[in-house]
C-alpha cells in the first residue's frame, strides 16, 4: 500500500558498484554552490545535466544537451519499469551531515508530472507535508532506493529533508546521516530560455 497516493520509493535501484560508479564520476566534474556558479547562493554543493535550472531567477536558463553516458544504465531502468517519460534534466544534490532541504513543491509549470530521485551513500527520512492540512509523514529513503513522486505526492505535499545529524523514524529507526549525494531526474516541460547551441 502506498502511504501516500503516487509515492513509491524502489530499494536496490541500483548496485553497491553502482552507486561507487555514479557518485565518482560527479567528482570527476564541476560542482557548483556555496559560492561557485552557476548557482553560487545555494548552500550545498549541485550539479546539473540536460538543462540549467536557475535557483535566483526560478527559470530554466540553458539547455546543455543530451544527459551524461553515466546515467545511461540509470535512465534505462527508469524506462524499463515505466516510472517515468524520459527525463531531461538531472540534478545531482551532494548534502553534507547538518545539511538539508527546505519544504517546497518542484515548481508544477516547469517540471513534468514525474520526480524521481535517487539517494546514494545515506539513508535520510525525507518529510511529506500536505499543503491543505499541513498534516506530516516521514518517508525513509534507504541508501541505493529510487523516491519516484506523482499525483498528490508531487503536487499536494510539500517535501523536504531535516538539517538534523541523527533522524528517528516512528517504529524507532534510527538513521545516522552522513554524506549523501541524490539523483533528481525531471522532465523540464518550460523551458523559454536561449539555446546554447
Ligand atoms: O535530495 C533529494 O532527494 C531531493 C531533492 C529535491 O527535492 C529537489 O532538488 O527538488
Ligand atoms: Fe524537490
Amino acid at each position: 500500500m502506498q502511504i501516500i497516493p503516487g509515492l513509491t520509493v524502489v530499494e536496490d535501484f541500483v548496485s553497491p558498484e553502482e552507486e561507487t560508479h555514479l557518485v565518482q564520476c560527479c567528482d570527476e566534474r564541476q560542482w557548483s554552490g556555496l559560492g561557485i556558479s552557476p548557482n553560487p547562493e545555494l548552500k550545498r554543493r549541485t550539479q546539473q545535466y540536460g538543462h540549467l535550472f536557475s535557483y535566483q531567477y526560478r527559470k530554466v536558463l540553458q539547455e546543455l544537451g543530451p544527459l551524461p553516458d553515466f546515467v545511461t544504465p540509470v535512465l534505462d531502468r527508469i524506462a524499463d519499469q515505466n516510472l517515468s517519460p524520459p527525463p531531461n534534466h538531472l540534478l545531482v544534490n551532494e548534502y553534507e551531515p547538518g545539511q538539508g532541504i527546505m519544504p517546497h513543491t518542484d515548481a508544477p509549470s516547469i517540471f513534468g508530472p514525474a520526480i524521481l530521485s535517487l539517494s546514494l551513500l545515506s539513508a535520510c527520512v525525507m518529510t511529506f507535508t500536505n499543503v491543505e492540512t499541513g498534516r506530516t509523514i516521514d518517508v525513509l529513503l534507504p541508501r541505493r532506493s529510487m523516491l519516484v513522486m506523482t499525483e498528490e505526492a508531487r503536487y499536494n505535499y510539500k517535501h523536504s529533508i531535516s538539517k538534523d545529524l541523527i533522524e528517528t523514524l516512528s517504529d524507532g529507526t534510527t538513521i545516522e546521516r552522513s554524506r549523501r549525494v541524490s539523483f533528481t531526474f525531471r522532465q523540464i516541460i518550460l523551458f523559454t530560455g536561449e539555446c546554447s547551441k
